[in-house]
C-alpha cells in the first residue's frame, strides 16, 4: 500500500459520506487522474475497499494539492504525502474553495478529462467564475453550493450505471413540474479495466433553490412548539405544521403522476407481491445481524410482511423516489420541492431503478412524521405526557399528508393496506440499520415504533 492510500485508509471511516461504518477492511487499492493541473492541483481517486465479507464499494474522492500547510484548511487536512523535497499536503478538495470552480468549467465546456466526461443539460446555463461552498447538513453524498445559482452534489459511491437522481431529473424536465429544482447537468466516470461495464455518475448540478427550509427543520420547529406548550393540543398551537404536510401529500402526488407519465409503469402480478414479501424478510433477517435488540419483533414483523403476500391489491409499479423524507423536501414561499431521487443509498443502484409502488414513498414520510415527533423525546424517555403529545402531533400529520395526497392524485394512499403498512415496517427495519451505524442514540426512535407498527398489523387496526 501506498503512504497516500493508507492515508486515505484512515481517513474515509470517520467521513459523514463513508457508508460502511463499522465494517471490517480486508483491503485497498487506488488509481487516479488529475482533473485540474493548475492551483490547487486538483486529483480524482477511485478507491475500492475490500471488506472481510468479501464484498467490495468503490468512492469517489476528489483531493486539492498544496506544497506548504494551508492554515485555513486545518479541518479538511486529509494528510501529508512526503517526496523528495519535502511534503505535499492533500486535502479535501470539496471543503477547499480555491478548487470548487473547476466542477463548473468542465460541466460549460462539455470537458472529457481522463476517464471523465462533463455532460451539460440541453440549453442549461451553468454558473461560471462563483467558489463552491460545502453544505454541512449530515448527508451521504457531498454538495457544494454556488452563490444562490446551483447546486452541485457529488456521489460518493460509484457504481456502474446512471444515477437514479440524475435519471429521474433529467426525465422530469419535460413535464415542467413545479415540484423538483431542474437538473442543470451531470458527469460520469468510465471503468478504466473493463469497456462493458457501463459508466458511473460521479456529480449532477441542480439549479439552487433560494430561501427554502427543510422539511425536517419546519417540522421539528412545530414539535418543540408544541412541546412548549404544555396545556394545548397539536391544532391549537402557533406553529401547527398540519396545512404543511397537506400541501406536502399533495407535491408528492403531483410528483408521482409526472414520474408514472414519463418513466415506465407496469400493473403489478402476484409474483411482485410474493417478491416484496420476500425482499422485506430477507432484509429484516440482515437487520437482526447488526441490531440484535430487532430479534423481539421479527415474529410480528414476518406476519405483517406475509400479509402483503395474502392481499395483493391493485397496484400500478412505477419509478418512485424511493427515500422520501422531511430532509428530502424544501418549503419555499411558494410550496414543496421534492430531492433526491437517489434512493435508499445503501440499496445497490439496479434495485433503486426498480419498478414500485409510490406508496413506498408515502410510507417513508408517514416515518418522517414519526421520526420528528419522537426525537426529541430521546433526552427525556420517561416523559409520557410528552410522549403522549408526540403521538398526538404525529396523527395529526400523518392524516394531514394522506388527505394532501389523496385529494391530489384520487387515491385512498393511507386507507388500510397491508402494503402500506408493510412498506412502513421495512422502512423503520431499515433505520434501524442506519441508526446503528451512524447515530446509535437515534436507535430507539425507529424500534420503538416496531412495537406500535405490529400491533397494529396483528389486530388488522387501521393505522393513523
Ligand atoms: N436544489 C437545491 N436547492 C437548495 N438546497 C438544496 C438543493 N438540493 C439539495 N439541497 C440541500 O442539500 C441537502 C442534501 O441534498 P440531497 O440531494 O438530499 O443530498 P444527499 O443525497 O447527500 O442526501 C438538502 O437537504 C437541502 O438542504
Ligand atoms: O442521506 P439521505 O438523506 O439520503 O438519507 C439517509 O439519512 C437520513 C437521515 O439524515 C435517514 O432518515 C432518517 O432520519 C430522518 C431524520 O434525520 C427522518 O426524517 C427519516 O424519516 C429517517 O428515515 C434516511 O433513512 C437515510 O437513508
Amino acid at each position: 500500500m501506498n503512504a497516500l492510500t493508507g492515508l486515505l485508509r484512515e481517513w474515509m471511516p470517520s467521513q459523514r459520506w463513508f457508508g460502511s461504518k463499522g465494517r471490517e477492511w480486508a483491503g485497498v487499492t487506488e488509481e487516479s487522474f488529475f482533473l485540474d493541473r493548475s492551483h490547487p492541483v486538483l486529483s480524482i481517486h477511485r478507491v475500492t475497499v475490500t471488506y472481510s465479507d468479501g464484498a467490495t464499494e468503490t468512492y469517489l474522492v476528489p483531493l486539492s494539492w498544496r506544497d506548504h500547510p494551508a492554515e485555513e484548511l486545518s479541518a479538511a487536512l486529509v494528510g501529508t504525502v512526503p517526496h523528495e523535497n519535502g511534503e505535499n499536503y492533500a486535502y479535501d478538495a470539496m471543503r477547499d474553495r480555491e478548487a470548487t470552480a473547476t466542477w463548473l468549467t468542465h460541466l460549460a465546456e462539455a470537458a472529457t478529462v481522463g476517464p471523465m466526461r462533463f455532460v451539460p443539460g440541453e440549453g442549461a446555463e451553468i454558473p461560471a467564475g462563483l467558489p463552491g461552498d460545502v453544505l454541512s447538513a449530515e448527508q451521504s453524498n457531498t454538495s457544494l453550493v454556488y452563490g444562490q445559482e446551483a447546486i452541485l452534489k457529488l456521489f460518493r459511491r460509484l457504481e456502474p450505471g446512471l444515477n437514479p437522481d440524475v435519471e429521474v431529473h433529467s426525465a422530469l424536465r419535460r413535464t415542467g413540474n413545479p415540484h423538483i429544482a431542474p437538473l442543470l447537468g451531470h458527469a460520469e466516470i468510465d471503468h478504466d479495466r473493463d469497456a462493458d461495464t457501463p459508466p458511473a455518475t460521479v456529480l449532477m448540478l441542480q439549479r439552487f433553490v433560494p430561501n427554502a427550509s427543510d422539511g425536517w427543520r419546519l417540522a421539528t420547529a412545530s414539535v418543540r412548539d408544541l412541546y412548549a406548550e404544555g396545556d394545548l393540543h397539536a391544532d391549537e398551537v402557533g406553529g401547527d405544521f398540519a396545512a404543511d404536510s397537506e400541501r406536502l401529500g399533495a407535491a408528492t402526488a403531483s410528483v408521482h403522476a409526472d414520474m408514472a407519465q414519463v418513466l415506465p409503469t407496469e400493473e403489478a402480478d402476484r409474483d411482485w407481491f410474493n417478491t416484496v414479501a420476500r425482499q422485506m424478510t430477507e432484509r429484516l433477517d440482515a437487520a437482526i445481524e447488526v441490531v440484535p435488540q430487532l430479534a423481539e419483533h421479527a415474529d410480528g414483523l414476518r406476519a405483517v410482511y406475509a400479509a402483503v403476500a395474502e392481499n395483493p391489491e391493485p397496484v400500478v409499479r412505477q419509478r418512485v423516489h424511493g427515500d422520501l423524507h422531511l430532509g428530502q423536501v424544501l418549503r419555499t414561499a411558494t410550496g414543496w420541492i421534492v430531492l433526491d431521487f437517489e434512493g435508499e443509498p445503501a440499496r445497490p443502484l439496479a434495485a433503486r431503478r426498480e419498478l414500485d409502488s409510490p406508496m413506498r414513498d408515502v410510507a417513508g414520510m408517514l416515518r418522517s412524521f414519526d421520526y420528528a415527533a419522537r426525537h426529541m423525546l430521546v433526552e427525556q424517555p420517561g416523559d409520557q405526557q410528552r410522549a403522549y403529545r408526540a403521538q398526538e402531533w404525529a396523527e395529526r400529520n400523518r392524516s394531514a399528508f394522506c388527505a394532501g395526497y389523496a385529494a391530489a392524485s384520487g387515491m385512498d394512499a393511507c386507507g388500510n393496506s397491508p402494503l402500506l403498512r408493510a412498506f412502513e415496517a421495512d422502512k423503520a427495519v431499515y433505520e434501524c440499520v442506519y441508526e446503528a451505524r451512524n447515530r446509535p442514540h437515534w436507535l430507539m426512535i425507529p424500534l420503538q415504533s416496531l412495537s406500535r407498527l405490529t400491533a397494529a398489523g396483528q389486530r388488522g387496526e387501521p393505522r393513523t
